[in-house]
């Protein structure tokens, strides 16, 4: 029989009794989750669910009132956002105001600089910024935005702004990527390439998304958990949770559509 050591060792990110209380009310109950490594992983079920809240949670934006996180085998339960992105647990960057003026590939290299900032900020030639340079471009190109490097942020296409947002997580590097609607308010013609794009950058990684669009979650992911009301409804393949009565009945509940 195997180990439950061995089994916690194939995931990257597991949480035990997640629960997040806002006064009385339980947002997100006694939530188990375990996100295996390697593998694209959804957080999904009807509005109101506690898909943010437990969003939340898992990046250290909101700290839990019971439960554990644990990351690649550490407590990271009582660490802050910052000090878990440094081991490589992170959330896809909003773009946010105070970048817009910047271009595309200053953007990116502003996340680079803020990776490597240590050992960069001592270096004064031109010359030794030109690896940061490169590197900002190569990742531009993996995300399509080659051609809008020197575009400012604000002048992209949404689309494009949610790719750029990619690319700045990317420069982190990151070991576990945390995608929050990573679709939500695009047109039919961006969900494509976003979702390619995303399919992409988990090569090598492990990736969470919270996503409404289920027809996105049913190309893109490997597994998907299903809260309602807070709690775990259930977890599996798309195929599994789409066919499970519960969910069809909670989605029914809602808005939503499965
Ligand atoms: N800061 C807060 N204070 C009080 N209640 C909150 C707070 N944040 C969320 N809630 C409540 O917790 C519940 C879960 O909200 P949450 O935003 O996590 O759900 P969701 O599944 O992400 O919903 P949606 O799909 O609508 O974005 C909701 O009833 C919400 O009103």
């Amino acid at each position: 029989m195997t180990s439950t050591s061995d089994d916690l060792a194939d995931y990257a990110l597991t949480a035990r009794g997640l629960t997040k209380q806002f006064g009385g009310f339980a947002a997100v109950n006694n939530v188990d989750l375990s996100i295996r490594r390697g593998s694209i992983h959804a957080l999904i079920g009807p509005n109101g669910a506690g898909k943010t809240t437990c969003f939340n949670l898992l990046t250290k934006t909101l700290a839990p009132t019971r439960g554990t996180i644990i990351f690649e085998g550490r407590n990271i339960t009582n660490l802050r956002a910052a000090d878990v992105a440094r081991l490589g647990l992170v959330r896809s960057f909003q773009i946010s105001a105070t970048f817009a003026h910047l271009t595309a590939l200053e953007n990116v290299r502003v996340a680079l600089q803020s990776q490597y900032g240590k050992s960069f900020q001592f270096w004064r030639s031109l010359d030794a910024v030109a690896p940061l340079n490169r590197r900002a471009e190569e990742l531009l190109e993996r995300v399509g935005l080659a051609n809008a490097r020197h575009l400012a942020a604000s002048d992209l296409s949404y689309g494009k702004k949610r790719a750029l947002e990619i690319a700045t997580t990317l420069a982190l590097e990151p070991q576990v990527m945390l995608l929050d609607e990573p679709t939500a308010g695009m047109g039919h013609e961006d969900i494509e390439p976003i979702t390619d794009l995303i399919r992409e950058a988990a090569q090598g990684r492990t990736i969470l998304i919270v996503e409404h669009n289920l027809s996105v979650v049913s190309t893109l992911c490997d597994r998907i958990t299903v809260l309602q009301h807070g709690e775990l409804l259930t977890e599996g393949t798309y195929r599994e949770v789409s066919s499970n009565p519960d969910v069809i009945s909670a989605y029914m509940g809602g808005v939503d559509e499965l």
